[in-house]
């Protein structure tokens, strides 16, 4: 059992709920009878006939494209060995998982009850009209090669052993990097092979045609050393003999450069690793359970580059990394084999990938500040969205130059796209908007800059050309956690308000003459000023900055206060409110307001209405906007759908330009087929809403965190509407994702304001 699970909580995981890890989905709709006509019997006949007259239309009317067959016998299962079909099938359906979380590919997974080889490949061919691809799993040489081999020749689909390949090219790639970071030339490494089977074999071929000396390498079985003299070796072992005077692997080990273990646990003692030359790099890659501890190895060496096949240390080196990437590009071009070249591109896009900078997204999830490529970063995480964007079009790529693909890919962009979608990751809108104010960037001040998820955020902000920030806050304390943390933010602007005494004075007179009716003292005005936020939103006032952001650490209300006490609202606006832009599974939906308007009137709903118009046309979004209650076009007396049907009157007497309509359901205004069929004469009739208005404060609130909790959808905001110079305030405890959003916003909203204002 690992270390850092218990035996329980595995046990549990599994039988909790629907006993294993996967289930089937229907992809169609299914809820009325017409649905199940279609579906089955007699509809279902159509496509079988289109098929059966052209082949390859299989591909278009039914899953074999995007669906892989994980198979295995269980011979060879982990480093746990030969325990059967049954008992390799937590395995073959967490493959399965795998595939379907970082690619989008659908896993059937086979366990059969079939040891010989000609038993085992006439099963598998025999499903080629099944599926798109086959991963063979976990099963033990020499046996797999031969499977392999026919299979390969026998099939038109990809067919790809990933214990032997897999694991080749991802070890392959971090191996590069080590061999780069430990300055050692692959070609000049004594490497030290553990293990003759499957991956061992695999692995070390592949390390051979990237540059290693097969002459340099040494590699052992359960008998010891692979010596020419040894009669009972068979071809694949005899490949890899050598003539060198070692038979152990305490002999062998001596002075090696490398240590790639793909045997079992605890075979390599910390005495053999101190007989290593320096700089040793060592992947132990047994599963569950290294060939060394962890812990002992980094504490035997210090010049060491340790890595595991597991995912509790640094440097988790399993081809999890590759075959859902490998198989999505292969699948996405028709590809009928996965080659030699698919096989090196895929090694070089993921080797590249890891000196790229790091997204914040896996530093959380590896609760970590600063990834970068380094010893204890040779290779990415496997959580790592950027994998499916790079690794899988390298391999399409290499597969459409190597002339095994049926399906070329000519719109590489479009094709990016389509990943991103896959996972969930594409977001079209922040992607025009983060262009946008890239175009021209402004000057944000961050009035909480004395915290590591703002400079963070101002960071990425400053690297990718987003903004120009300035820091508010004590400088030493604001260096020391950019000290700390190794971030990048040289040349950007520190102020301490606190040292800034004549702009502090000028601030602090003009709130005093701003609200000397409203209560507030010369002397309050001077000790406010003392406040970042009350600072920072003088800086835009004046000038000094064109973007305020603030709120991470306090409430919201404490912190929009001062930005409303001495920021106007915009010319013809009598409030404010709060919007935000939810990136749901069905596209972008705003909402309003979600922040500030706690129980709004009826014209004040028109007001947040016309601000919300406003606002969503700046996202190049043209606004269809439904006013929310719990009532459709009058079916309730309630006070609330009055007030709303009060609203929408209005609305269609005062501003017949904005479509808009209500009161509605949430549910009729977002279903076209609804709204057509009850509510014909609506103006939002032929589409759905893209924008809605609620009715008060605890209904909009509420709406926009359930869908972000329950129907995981990204929000993002909010995004303060109705104040004359930009000012956003986050939500407490945002996250660095979450701010570069906002700071974003705040930098085309400024870009906005003054493309109107050089318009009137
Ligand atoms: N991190 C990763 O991504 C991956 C890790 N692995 C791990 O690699 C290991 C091997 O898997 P695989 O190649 O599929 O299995 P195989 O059964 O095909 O091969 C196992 C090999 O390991 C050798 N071996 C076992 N114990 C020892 C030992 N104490 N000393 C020397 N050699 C030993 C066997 O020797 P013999 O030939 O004499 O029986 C055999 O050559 C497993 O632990 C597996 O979990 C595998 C794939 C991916
Ligand atoms: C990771 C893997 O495939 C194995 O250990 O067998
Ligand atoms: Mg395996």
């Amino acid at each position: 059992m690992s270390k850092t699970t218990k035996k329980q909580d595995a046990l549990d995981y599994h039988a909790q709920g629907r006993p294993g890890k996967i289930e089937v989905i229907p992809t169609k709709p299914t809820s009325t009878q017409r649905d199940l006509t279609l579906a089955y019997s007699p509809g279902v006949a159509d496509p079988c006939l289109e098929i059966s007259n052209q082949k390859e239309d299989v591909y278009k009317y039914t899953a074999k494209g995007n669906l892989v067959a994980v198979i295995s016998n269980g011979t060879a299962v982990l480093g746990l060995g030969n325990i059967g079909p049954e008992a390799g099938k937590p395995v073959m359906e967490g493959k399965g998982l795998l595939f379907k979380i970082f690619a989008d590919i659908d896993v059937f997974d086979l366990e059969l009850n079939v040891n010989d080889v000609d038993g085992f490949v006439n099963i598998v061919k025999a499903l080629e009209p099944t599926f798109g691809g086959i991963n063979l799993e976990d099963i033990k040489a020499p046996e797999c090669f031969e499977i392999e081999r026919r299979l390969k020749e026998e099939m038109n689909i990809p067919v790809m052993h990933d214990d032997q390949h897999g694991t080749a090219i991802i070890s392959a790639a971090a191996l590069l990097n080590a061999c780069e970071l430990q300055h050692k030339k692959l070609e000049d490494c004594k490497i030290v092979v553990n293990g003759a089977g499957a991956a061992a074999i695999s692995c070390t071929r592949l390390y051979i045609s990237l540059g290693a000396d097969k002459n340099k390498v040494v590699m052992l079985d359960r008998n010891g050393v692979i010596r020419n003299d040894r009669e009972e070796l068979n071809a694949l072992k005899k490949e890899f003999a050598t003539d060198s005077d070692v038979f152990t692997l305490e002999e062998a080990i001596k002075n090696a450069d490398v240590f790639i273990g793909l045997s079992s646990a605890d075979v390599l003692s910390a005495d053999m690793l101190q007989s290593m030359a320096p700089n040793p790099i060592v992947f132990a890659m047994a599963n569950p359970n290294p060939e060394i501890d962890y812990e002992l190895a980094i504490a035997t060496r210090s010049d060491i580059i340790m890595a595991t096949g597991r995912s509790d240390y640094p440097n988790q080196v399993n081809n999890v990394l590759g075959f859902p990437y490998i198989f999505r590009g292969a699948l996405d071009v028709r590809a009928t084999a996965i080659n030699e070249e698919m096989k090196i591109a895929a090694v070089r896009a993921i080797a590249d990938l890891a000196k790229l900078p790091v997204p914040e997204s896996v530093n959380l999830a590896y609760n970590s500040r600063n990834l970068r490529f380094g010893k204890d970063y040779i290779i990415p995480k496997p959580v790592d969205n950027r994998l499916i964007t790079i690794v899988a079009p390298a391999v399409a790529k290499a597969a459409i130059d190597s002339g095994v693909a049926k399906f070329i890919i000519t719109d590489w962009e479009a094709y990016e796209d389509e990943l991103k979608k896959r996972l969930g990751l594409e977001n079209k809108i922040m992607r025009n908007v983060s262009d946008k104010a890239k175009s021209a960037p402004k000057r944000v001040v961050f009035a909480e800059a004395d915290h590591y998820k703002i400079l963070k955020a101002a960071q990425i902000v400053k690297e990718e050309g987003i903004a120009i920030p300035i820091l508010l806050g004590d400088k030493k304390v604001i260096n020391s956690i950019i000290q700390e943390s190794a971030l990048d933010l040289e040349g950007v602007e520190i102020i301490n308000p606190e040292e800034e005494k004549e702009l502090t004075e000028k601030f602090a007179q003009y709130l005093y003459t701003k609200r000397q009716r409203r209560g507030i003292t010369l002397t309050d005005a001077r000790k406010y000023m003392r406040d970042r936020t009350y600072f920072g939103a003088s800086m835009v006032q004046f000038g000094n900055a064109d973007a305020l952001i603030s709120g991470l650490t306090r409430n919201y209300a404490t912190t929009v206060k001062p930005a409303l006490q001495i920021i106007d609202t915009m010319e013809g606006v009598n409030r404010v409110a709060g919007m935000y832009m939810m990136i749901t599974k069905k596209g972008p939906v705003f909402m309003a307001d979600t922040t500030i308007n706690v129980n709004p009137t009826a014209e004040e709903l028109v007001d947040i209405t016309v601000l919300v118009n406003n606002a969503v046309k700046q996202f190049n979004v043209q606004p269809k906007i439904a006013l929310l209650s719990y009532s459709n076009f009058g079916s309730n007396d309630g006070a609330i759908p009055q007030k709303v049907r009060d609203a929408v009157n209005i609305l269609h007497t005062k501003h017949p330009d904005i479509v808009v309509d209500g009161d509605l359901q949430a549910n009729f205004a977002l279903n076209e087929n609804l709204l057509n069929e009850n509510f014909p004469f609506s103006k939002l009739a032929g589409g759905v809403a893209n924008t809605l208005v609620f009715p008060n404060l605890e209904s909009g609130n509420m709406a926009y965190k359930l869908l972000q909790e329950l129907g995981e959808a990204q929000a993002i905001g909010p995004i303060l509407l109705g104040m004359n110079k930009p000012v956003h305030i986050l939500q407490l405890g945002s996250s660095v994702r979450e701010i570069v959003d906002v700071v974003t916003i705040a930098v085309v909203d400024v870009q906005e304001k003054e493309l109107s204002r050089n318009d009137n």
